[in-house]
């Protein structure tokens, strides 16, 4: 099977520094720093209302921090509305996908390319070259990561017809068609049924060893963070209690008390 080819490259370091995020009293996140390493994969770990769901949607524009701040390089990222982040190719997949029921699977995949469209909105009531071109290039990308995504077969089927497995490997193709430099990924197994979760994991694996993009995965699953991610953040309570070499950080006596709830002493 054709390897997917991902463009562009996870160039840039996003820092976080002393972030926090305060629902009324509680803090969902609390003074975190840490660094995404341009084209690492990175775990995102900890234990049920850890902060690791809060900390994407802070890292997509969903949430504004209350405190600290977050630089991709030299640019102050904190506070961002989410198109800004999109636009520098952060993106996120979501554990409930977020699609357009009523259109098909291939539409779908197209919004991913949305921010690459250079020619206006004239432009595309008249069909102008430059749009022609410029869908010409999208659809030839979109098909080829629905291909690979085993979506080839149902591109003209309406959303609203699929399983839910399925429905998130749209929505996953719809994030690589958006050729991320950032990927953000929310559980993006969870909810597949074992054949398709293992082609899912394959993919992923793909992607990741060809080296192109950072990603952040959230994961309950532990030997698939070891399997995808070299580098791991353990959150606990909204802290951050760990990170480092996966291996490493997932053998630490807090991690596994935090994450695993085993004692050693
Ligand atoms: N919008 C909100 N309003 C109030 N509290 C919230 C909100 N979102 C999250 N929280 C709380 O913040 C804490 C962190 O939640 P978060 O969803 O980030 O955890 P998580 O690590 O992703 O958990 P899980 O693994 O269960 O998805 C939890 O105590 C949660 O109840």
């Amino acid at each position: 099977m054709k390897t997917l080819e991902m463009p562009l490259k996870g160039d840039v370091t996003l820092n976080l520094e002393n972030l926090s995020v305060s629902f009324g009293g509680l803090m969902a996140l609390n003074d975190v720093t840490m660094s995404l390493k341009p084209n690492v994969w990175n775990g995102l770990i900890g234990p049920n209302g850890a902060g690791k769901t809060t900390l994407l949607n802070v890292l997509s524009g969903f949430l504004v921090p209350t405190g600290g701040s977050i630089h991709l390089g030299d640019e102050n990222m904190t506070g961002q509305s989410t198109q800004n982040w999109v636009e520098r190719g952060i993106l996120r997949g979501f554990q409930m996908p977020r699609l357009l029921e009523g259109e098909t699977v291939f539409v779908n995949i197209m919004l991913g390319r949305h921010r690459f469209l250079s020619s206006g909105l004239g432009a595309q009531i008249l069909r102008l070259p430059q749009y022609m071109a410029d869908e010409k290039r999208d659809r030839d990308a979109c098909m080829e990561i629905a291909e690979r995504l085993l979506l080839g077969d149902v591109l003209e089927e309406p959303i609203s017809n699929l399983t839910f497995g399925t429905r998130r490997l749209v929505e996953i193709a719809r994030l690589l068609a958006a050729e991320p430099k950032i990927a953000l990924f929310d559980e993006p197994a969870a909810g597949m049924d074992p054949d398709l979760r293992h082609e899912l994991v394959s993919i992923l694996a793909e992607i990741q060893s060809a080296g192109k993009i950072t990603a952040v995965l959230v994961e309950h699953d532990v030997d698939l963070v070891r399997r995808l991610c070299p580098v791991s953040h353990v959150l606990d309570a909204g802290r951050l209690i760990a990170h480092g070499a996966t291996d490493e950080v997932l053998g630490l006596q807090q991690v596994q008390q935090a994450y695993f709830g085993v004692d050693h002493d």
